[in-house]
């Protein structure tokens, strides 16, 4: 086992990300269960095992369309589309947590809900808040769950995407780890979907140019937001807080306690802290470049 797989063990607080297409059957769109299930547990393992846990999860836009049988937002003028998406967002959220409050309460713990925008990050008095709320949630063992607050945030101050939330909540609470769980192994030298010969990459060192842009060949799933590109930039906010980050596969969900024991799966970024990185700064940023 190499050295630095063999330190994640002794990792306290964690960030772990789902997204959409691990929530959804990719056929009906509809909520896997099973999964949520196993997801659950895990996190609910894991919390038991002294550890502190947060979960970002999406999936509220695609429960919420399912909910009203909505099947697509094409033919609407922007402004309108935004509209139906936040209204489906709202819809969603609450059924997913439904589905999460049921599912920690027959593990006995206790989860909670934080809904963000990027003010909560660049406005130092939110910013103070959301720190606090974090802290005084993991002291009281409770898990929090997190996800973007699509129904007020409007392109000037949304994220955009929950990769990039995940590692923006994971420096923002100092966590030893961020786990991304993904449709796919981790990162490759393309996208494999497109590019037969693309390469697994075990591990990234230093998140060079060259890796940064291994993720922007394509969008990834048609349900998932990011592809590999938003999951880079998660990298590099995860990596210059000094938190490592590990992008996994959620095909099986019992990936979580094998990476915690040390083993050798998905795509480790190892952590390396960059004194001149400002959370703030970068996320009012955002999507400048
Ligand atoms: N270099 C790359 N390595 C791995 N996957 C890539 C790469 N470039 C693009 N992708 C695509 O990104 C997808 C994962 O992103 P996404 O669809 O957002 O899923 P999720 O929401 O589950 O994270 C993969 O299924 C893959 O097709
Ligand atoms: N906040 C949105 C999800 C955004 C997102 O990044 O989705 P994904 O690429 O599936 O992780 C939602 O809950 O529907």
């Amino acid at each position: 086992m190499n050295n630095i797989r063999e330190q994640i063990k002794n990792k306290k607080k964690i960030v772990v990300k789902i997204g959409s297409s691990s929530l959804q059957h990719s056929e009906t769109g509809d909520l896997d269960y099973i999964r949520l299930e196993k997801l659950v547990r895990e996190l609910c393992d894991i919390s038991n095992q002294g550890k502190e846990v947060v979960l970002v999860t999406s999936g509220a836009i695609a429960v919420g369309k399912k909910a009203v049988n909505l099947k697509t937002i094409e033919g609407q003028t922007q402004a309108e589309a935004m509209a139906v998406k936040q209204a489906c967002s709202a819809i969603g959220q609450a059924r997913l947590m439904m589905a999460y409050q049921k599912l920690f309460s027959e593990y006995n713990h206790v989860a909670a809900q934080i809904l963000m925008t990027k003010n909560t990050i660049v406005d130092n008095l939110n910013r103070y808040n959301a720190h606090n709320t974090f802290t005084q949630l993991l002291k009281m063992g409770v898990i929090p769950i997190v996800n973007e607050n699509d129904t007020v945030a409007t392109y000037e101050i949304e994220i955009g995407d929950n990769d990039t939330l995940s590692a923006i909540v994971a420096a923002l609470i100092d966590a030893d780890l961020l786990i991304l769980l993904s449709d796919i192994d981790g990162l490759y030298t393309d996208d494999p979907r497109q590019n037969p010969d693309a390469e697994f990459i075990e591990q990234v060192d230093e998140l060079t140019d060259e890796f940064m842009n291994m993720g922007k060949a394509s969008t990834g799933s048609n349900v998932g937001t990011g592809g590999m590109n938003t999951k880079m930039i998660a990298a590099k906010i995860a990596t210059s807080s000094d938190v490592d980050m590990i992008i996994a596969n959620s095909r099986d969900i019992g990936v979580l306690h094998r990476l915690l024991e040390g083993e050798n799966e998905g795509t480790l970024f190892v952590a390396h802290r960059d004194e001149s990185f400002d959370l703030p700064e970068f996320v009012q940023n955002l999507h400048k470049n």
